[in-house]
């Protein structure tokens, strides 16, 4: 089972942090720019993309549980860019990481089952991150295929951004719109023991949502937010059961891009690795069950 899996991996690390690789150009030191970016083709780009990712994973496979990988990024050069987004998932897999191929899909049923076998069928990828604005006869094909194939699902409740109150705070006569997709979510795993393998996506800017809905959600929580988009240790805790599991916390470009802060381009993996450090031990001081920490890191 791909939550079973992904306890082990976070036992194992003693953390719940996860990498995101969502490259840009202004992003790749200026070494590894000079290397393979002659005339700017997408090409050289993804050359560039390419080798800063796997720099990013030698630095970090040992410290974090997982890594997610958002296919814009790659989508953005073409198919350049999407041989790089499978190359970085293999690789991840290889280092024997948990991946997350961050996709957000979503559409009709016919749609979502082409969908959902492209990406689930696929032995690099251990979960995707799904869309359920179409209902649950767009979710089903993702849950067929993530039960099949014993992949991971996160299903988007609650998104990080400004504006997802807009839509998603909207209130119905039986509760929010986010209430009901998490109560959608929670009927799809209504067989499951223990953690199921549908997780949502809730941003760690929202923590009273997460305090809300923790203990009505049987799967993960995949909180993206900490870091650049300015969620804090504390707002991200309620996302915390028993063991200190239920959460999985993501951060890209304050990993990726940490040199940026800390010195040079050409030392980028060791600032990756150093600012994953500074996040696991700021995730794991507040992720506190009955007033003790799990993990002393
Ligand atoms: O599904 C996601 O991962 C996601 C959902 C959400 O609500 N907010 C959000 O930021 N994300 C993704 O999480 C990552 C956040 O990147 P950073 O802000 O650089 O840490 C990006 O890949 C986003 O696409």
């Amino acid at each position: 089972m791909f939550v079973d899996r992904l306890i082990s991996s976070i036992k194992s690390k003693s953390n719940s942090c996860v990498v995101g690789l969502d490259p840009t150009l202004e992003m790749i030191p200026e070494h590894i720019r000079k290397r393979h970016i002659v005339r700017g083709t997408n090409k050289e780009i993804a050359k560039a993309f390419w080798e800063f990712n796997k720099g990013v994973i030698d630095g970090v496979f040992d410290l974090a549980p997982a890594i997610k990988v958002q296919v814009a990024f790659y989508e953005l050069l073409g198919l350049d860019g999407l041989e790089v987004f499978y190359k970085t998932l293999n690789y991840s897999k290889e280092k024997g990481l948990i991946t997350i191929a961050d996709v957000k899909r979503g559409d009709i049923g016919s749609t979502a089952d082409a969908y959902a076998k492209a990406y689930l069928r696929n032995s690099d990828i251990d979960s995707i991150t799904v869309n359920p604005y179409f209902g649950s006869d767009g979710l089903n094909p993702f849950i067929k295929e993530s039960i099949e194939n014993e992949k991971g699902l996160f299903i988007l409740v609650k998104t990080s951004n400004p504006s997802s109150a807009e839509i998603q705070d909207l209130k119905t006569e039986t509760g929010f719109i986010y209430e009901k997709v998490a109560q959608l979510v929670s009927t799809l795993e209504e067989n499951t023991t223990g953690f199921s393998n549908i997780g949502t996506v809730i941003g760690g800017t929202h923590p009273e949502h997460i305090k809300k809905l923790r203990s009505k959600l049987k799967g993960f929580i995949l909180v993206p937010g900490y870091g650049a988009q300015g969620a804090k240790a504390e707002d991200i805790s309620h996302g915390f059961l028993d063991e200190s599991l239920g959460a999985l916390i993501c951060s890209s470009r304050s990993i990726t891009a940490a040199y940026k802060k800390y010195g040079e381009g050409n030392r980028y993996q060791r600032d990756a690795r150093r600012a994953l450090r500074n996040m696991i031990d700021d995730i794991n001081r507040h992720a506190k069950i009955g007033g003790k920490t799990k993990w002393q890191t």
